[in-house]
């Protein structure tokens, strides 16, 4: 189901946390919305989700104007950081009250419920947990069992704030992997949000960058990498060091696109170790310009470094910068 979003906004009192979004989500998409705390992420998924209605502009579900209409009537399934499952209800209890909620208990007989539940159970891989209770499963469980109930609906858009925000860095890549498939295979159109730009660009089709509640940038995740529109963007999708400021322009360059070497060459620039961090395979080098005040942060494979040591002066090569006008 497609999402066509027309010049949302929407305030607060004085506060204005969106303005003027316009953003068409295709059916079958799933979106990524990025950017810092307090830029209108949550607020765009609220208003989508018919739990926040707009102070002007239209939001359009399937071509079908549901600005106005409440979130029962909008075929949306929700998944939040903080989903608080059910605790007294077992994992299949939890799962199928998504069901009751939808189609009134009585309406569907025991069996086809229990039918579709241990469908959505196998669909997020618990179905060996049905009888358990959430407080003996993990975060990451838990928040597939949540996935599960949000599913239960057959929902046909699909909004997921932080869904993996609380977990630690190695489920959270193995949940992010299985929502890309999931998404996939029951033919969703989901939007996420993220704080996270690594887990937006590894599994969205389209990254929709937020700044001060408006659209910033948004594109596939390597064109808006390769190609940001702004300092804002380019900062917000990866570290940037700054290699050259005027009074009308800012070039940035980021770690991986800088070397350091021993030997000057032409357009190197000196400088002096001042830290080198291993960081599993990658080396963080720091260094202090020598011909300008400012450090650079270069990442290189560890590999790549020897005979390099904290304290020497060295010489640091830029490979592809990026070159924005000052507003
Ligand atoms: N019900 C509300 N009443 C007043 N202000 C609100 C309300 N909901 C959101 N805001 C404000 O609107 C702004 C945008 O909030 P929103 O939750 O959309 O941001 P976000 O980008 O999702 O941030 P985060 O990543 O921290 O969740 C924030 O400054 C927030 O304080």
């Amino acid at each position: 189901m497609s999402i066509d979003i027309q010049h949302i906004s929407k305030r607060f009192g004085t506060f204005t946390a969106l303005s003027d979004v316009t953003l068409q989500v295709p059916d079958g998409q799933l979106v990524a919305l990025l950017g810092p705390s307090g830029s209108g992420k949550t607020t765009l998924l609220r208003v989508i989700a018919g739990l926040e209605f707009p102070d002007a502009g239209r939001v359009h579900l399937a071509g079908q104007d549901v600005t106005h209409a409440g979130p029962g009537e909008r075929g949306i399934g929700f998944v939040f950081q903080h989903y608080a499952l059910f605790k007294h209800m077992s994992v299949f209890e939890n799962v199928a009250f998504g069901l009751h909620v939808k189609r009134g208990a009585a309406r569907l007989p025991k069996a086809v419920v229990r039918e579709k539940v241990m469908h959505l159970l196998r669909l997020v891989q618990l179905d060996w947990a049905a009888t358990r209770y959430p407080a003996q499963l993990s975060g990451g469980q838990r928040q597939r069992v949540a996935l599960a109930r949000a599913l239960a609906v057959e929902p046909r858009v699909l909004l997921l704030d932080e869904p993996f925000g609380a977990l630690d860095a190695a489920v959270r890549q193995e949940l992010r992997d299985w929502l890309r498939q999931l998404h996939d295979e029951i033919h969703l159109t989901s939007v996420f949000v993220t704080h996270d730009q690594a887990e937006a660009m590894e599994i969205a089709d389209r990254i929709v960058v937020f700044n001060q509640g408006r659209i910033e940038q948004e594109g596939p995740p390597e064109s808006v990498y390769d190609h940001p529109a702004t300092p804002f963007t380019y900062r917000f999708l990866g570290k940037a060091n700054v290699l050259r400021e005027t009074e009308r322009e800012q070039t940035l360059v980021r770690p991986h696109d800088l070397t350091v070497s021993t030997q000057g060459r032409e357009g190197s620039l000196p400088a002096q170790v001042t830290r080198i961090h291993i960081v599993g395979p990658e080396a963080r080098v720091e260094v202090r310009r020598t011909d300008l005040p400012g450090t650079l942060e270069i990442h290189a494979p560890k590999g790549h470094l020897q005979g390099i040591e904290v304290g020497q002066r060295v010489h640091v090569t830029a490979h592809w910068e990026k070159t924005f006008p000052k507003p």
